[in-house]
C-alpha cells in the first residue's frame, strides 16, 4: 500500500461519461512521479482528486493515511501543494509576488489583514530565490511572464511545507529557455531528499526532469502502465497510450519521443 497516496478501484463518472475507470495507483515516500497521457486521458482528474478537490464516484482515495470522504479536506489541503493553471487564474493579478507565496501558509489567495511573521516572509523569499525569481518579490504578480509565474506558483505550493507537491503541466506554454530553466529547478528539487513527494503532469516526455523515478501512463481513464520510469516509458507502452507508433530514446537522464520511421512524421511530438 502506498504510504503517501493510494487510489484503489477509483472511478469517476459524469453523466454517461466514465472519466476514470477502476484506477489503482500507489505512491510512496521519496518517489517522484510523472503522469503522462494524451488529451482527455484523465490526468487532471487524478491530480484534482489527490489534491482533495474532487471525490471519486466509487473506490477509495487515501492521502497521507486519510481516506477522502472521511476527513476534513481543510486539514488535508496544507499537506498537498498544488500548482496548476486553474490556481493561476484565481491569483489576484495586482498582488505583490511575495504575498502570492506567503498567503499559501493560510491556504488563501489574496492578502487581506493577516499578519505574517518574518519567519513566513523569509521562507517565501527563500523559496522564490530557489526558483530564480527572488528579484521579483516586490512586483505585481500580473506583470510577470508566464515562465516567471509558473515558478512563483511552485514556490507558493511549497510554502506550507507540504508532504506532496502536485504540478499540473508546469512547463505548458514556456519557451525553450523557460522550459529548460524550470526543468533544472525541478531536477534539483527531485534530487533533494528533504523535498516532498512530487507528482507532475505533462504531455511530453521531453519535459520530464532528471531525477524523476516513476511514471503513470493513462489512456481514456484507464491505467496503461505504472511503475519505475524505465519500465513504463517504453516505445510499446507509449505507442499504445498515444495511439501511434513511437520511438523513444533516453539520452543520459532525458527522454525524447517521436513518430516511428523517417519521412513526414519524423520529429512529431507525442501529444
Ligand atoms: N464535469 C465533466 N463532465 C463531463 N466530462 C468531463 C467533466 N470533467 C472532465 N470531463 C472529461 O473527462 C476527460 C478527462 O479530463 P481531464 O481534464 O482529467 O483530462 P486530461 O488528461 O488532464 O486532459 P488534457 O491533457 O487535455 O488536459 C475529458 O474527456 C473531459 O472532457
Amino acid at each position: 500500500m502506498g504510504d503517501v497516496l493510494e487510489l484503489a478501484g477509483v472511478s469517476v463518472r459524469r453523466g454517461t461519461k466514465t472519466i476514470l475507470d477502476r484506477v489503482d495507483w500507489s505512491v510512496n515516500e521519496g518517489e517522484r512521479w510523472v503522469v503522462l497521457g494524451p488529451n482527455g486521458a484523465g490526468k487532471t482528474t487524478v491530480i484534482q482528486m489527490v489534491a482533495g478537490r474532487l471525490h471519486p464516484t466509487s473506490g477509495t482515495v487515501t492521502i497521507i493515511g486519510e481516506q477522502l470522504g472521511k476527513v476534513d479536506v481543510n486539514e488535508l489541503r496544507p499537506l498537498v501543494g498544488l500548482a496548476s493553471a486553474a490556481l493561476d487564474q484565481r491569483l489576484p493579478m495586482g498582488e505583490r509576488v511575495l504575498d502570492v507565496v506567503v498567503t499559501a501558509s493560510y491556504g488563501i489567495t489574496g492578502r487581506w489583514r493577516e499578519q505574517y511573521e518574518s519567519l513566513d516572509t523569509d521562507r517565501a523569499q527563500a523559496l522564490l530565490d530557489v526558483f530564480g525569481v527572488g528579484h521579483l518579490a516586490e512586483r505585481a504578480y500580473g506583470t510577470l511572464s508566464s515562465g516567471e509565474r509558473k515558478r512563483v506558483q511552485i514556490a507558493r505550493a511549497l510554502m506550507p511545507d507540504p508532504e506532496v507537491l502536485l504540478l499540473d503541466e508546469p512547463a505548458a506554454g514556456l519557451d525553450l529557455g523557460g522550459r529548460e530553466e524550470l526543468m533544472a529547478a525541478l531536477a534539483e528539487l527531485a534530487g533533494d531528499n528533504r523535498a516532498p513527494v512530487i507528482v507532475m503532469v505533462t504531455h511530453h516526455v521531453e519535459e520530464i526532469p532528471p531525477g524523476f523515478t516513476h511514471a503513470l501512463l493513462l489512456r481514456e481513464g484507464v491505467v496503461e502502465a505504472a511503475g519505475p520510469i524505465d519500465d513504463v516509458l517504453t516505445p510499446q507502452n507509449l505507442s499504445r497510450a498515444f495511439g501511434l507508433e513511437l520511438e523513444v530514446e533516453r539520452h543520459r537522464d532525458r527522454f525524447s519521443a517521436r513518430a516511428a520511421g523517417a519521412g513526414a512524421r519524423a520529429g512529431a511530438h507525442v501529444s
